[in-house]
């Protein structure tokens, strides 16, 4: 199997901390991978080891079957950080354009894609806007639309719907898998119980350590419960009894 992303036992700590602890991950083409836990289990910390911007104590990280850190790997994902990084003084538009040509994209391509993915993310009223009066679920959405620029095999998204309402974030897991059934692939980041439900297969992260790792409904299975917020709580009791 040609895994997009393959993470083999990846180790990271900052000072006498450790964060990551024996990370085994993998994305394979054509799936919506979700990587979720609580707020401080290591989420944002694997994404950064994993694209070179964080650097591991041990393991292996490939990305398209490229040992990362690489400049030429990272500018073919497309990326949404946990912080936005936009242009403040430009309007959205702008920062589309911007973010488009720098992926290779341009002329009327690039004006086709900003329409659609401004659309995906409701913000074709406010593309004119500059981004200093953008609210912050706004901002997220605008990074979220320049992540979707130039359709990359892989997207990697550090908690793409924090701030956005229910009915949009039902809209962008509509996109989501669009893009999975047009055989690209996910990795994305949530601590939204609801959302892990909507992936192809799911890796609990709970104090740097991933605590299950398979098909939502498998674990469920597994774990004789009805959602993956109660495979969560059991797989978390049974892991503070260790
Ligand atoms: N640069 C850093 N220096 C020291 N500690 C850090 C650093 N970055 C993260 N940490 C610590 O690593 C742990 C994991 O943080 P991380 O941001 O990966 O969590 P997360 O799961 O993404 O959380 P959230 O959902 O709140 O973003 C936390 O205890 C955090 O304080």
């Amino acid at each position: 199997m040609a895994y997009l992303i393959n993470l083999t036992h990846l180790q990271k700590s900052y000072g006498k901390q450790t964060v990551l602890h024996d990370i085994n991950l993998n994305v394979m083409p054509k799936e919506i991978v979700g990587l979720i836990g609580p707020s401080g289990a290591g989420k944002s910390t694997t994404i950064k080891t994993m694209l070179g911007m964080e650097k591991v104590d041990s393991g292996e990280t490939l990305v398209l079957g490229t040992q990362m850190p690489n400049r030429q790997i990272l500018s073919q994902i497309g990326y949404m950080a946990q912080s936005d990084a936009l242009y403040e003084t430009l309007s959205a538009k702008e920062n589309l354009q911007f973010f488009g040509k720098m992926k290779g994209v341009s002329g009327t391509e690039l004006e086709q894609e900003i329409a659609y993915t401004a659309d995906v993310v409701e913000l074709t009223p406010d593309l004119n806007k500059r981004v200093a009066n953008y609210s912050g679920g706004m901002k997220r959405r605008l990074s979220l639309a320049i992540a979707l620029l130039g359709g990359p095999e892989l997207l990697v998204l550090d908690e793409p719907t924090v701030g956005i309402d229910p009915s949009l974030r039902r809209k962008i897991w509509h996109e989501l898998k669009l893009i999975r059934d047009q055989g690209r692939s996910v990795l994305i980041t949530t601590h939204v119980m609801d959302e892990a439900e909507l992936t192809d297969r799911v890796a609990l992260l709970l104090n740097g350590k991933i605590i299950a790792f398979a098909e939502p409904k498998k674990l469920e299975e597994q774990y004789q419960v009805d959602s993956i917020e109660d495979v969560f709580l059991k797989a978390e009791s049974e892991e503070a009894a260790e």
